[in-house]
């Protein structure tokens, strides 16, 4: 298959249901071949933890700086760490195509977003399960994308939370459409698998972070043209 076609910077690579690989458990020793085995996707989801905001530790500027060099599709990068109003920037200056932060780990995410948006990434805002949907439901506008964590973050192999999530995913929808906000990614992350992936779908999900169900299959090629077979049928 075709690797997916390229997307212009700040824009969607197309109007369907988008693939986003989670590289968190796959071989960071092979960081080219990791990549190349996810060339179909549309985006790669780059999980960047600091040990404080989550009890893990994974990569930071320096490596997704080699990231870049090493691939042509999009990164998504998923920021779980502490005080990203001072961290967030350095990643859009690298280049990355959205830079997701926590609304739990802001001072000012307004602030943050206008930052990265004004260094031409996406801007990208994400909500623990236990965190409410009011806390980000008055403030779409200022967003590209809005990252619902359906595992607690940390740790990939967790599965998947609907109970809230259903709920959110459906109000952030019914408000995107509302404010015609065509261009809000909403994104799950957190135990995506082709059964869940339909369910997370058909609550207005548009973005479908999968990390352990493409990595742990023998073909992750295969695997992303099953979610998006998914995707297709449900959307
Ligand atoms: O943000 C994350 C964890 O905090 C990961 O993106 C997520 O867990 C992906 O892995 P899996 O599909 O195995 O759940
Ligand atoms: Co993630």
């Amino acid at each position: 298959m075709e690797p997916a076609a390229r997307c212009t910077p700040g824009r969607r690579p197309h109007a369907g249901v988008l693939i986003s690989p989670s590289i968190l458990n796959a071989d960071l020793g092979d960081l080219k071949g990791t990549l190349a085995r996810i060339a179909t996707a549309d985006t790669a989801h780059i999980d960047v933890m600091d040990g404080h905001f989550v009890p893990n530790l994974t990569l930071g500027a320096p490596v997704v700086q080699w990231i870049q060099r090493y691939t042509t599709i999009p990164l998504d990068v998923h920021l779980m760490i502490e005080d990203p109003d001072r961290w967030a920037p350095a990643y859009a200056e690298l280049g990355a195509w959205s830079v997701t932060f926590h609304m739990e780990a802001a001072t000012s995410p307004l602030s943050v977003a206008r930052t990265l948006r004004s260094l031409g990434a996406r801007a990208g805002v994400a909500l623990k399960p236990a965190t409410p949907v009011e806390t980000v439901i008055d403030l779409l506008e200022y967003f590209d994308q809005v990252l619902v964590m359906t595992v607690e973050p940390g740790f990939g192999g967790q599965q998947y939370i609907e109970a809230g999530t259903t709920r959110k995913l459906e109000r952030l929808r019914e408000r995107a459409s509302e404010q015609g906000l065509d261009d809000l990614v909403l994104q799950v992350d957190g135990g995506v698998t082709r059964h869940t992936a339909a369910i997370a779908v058909s609550a207005g999900a548009d973005s479908l972070v999968a990390g352990s169900s493409v990595f742990r299959s023998a073909d992750p090629a295969a695997a992303i043209a099953g979610l998006r077979e998914v995707a297709e049928s449900v959307g």
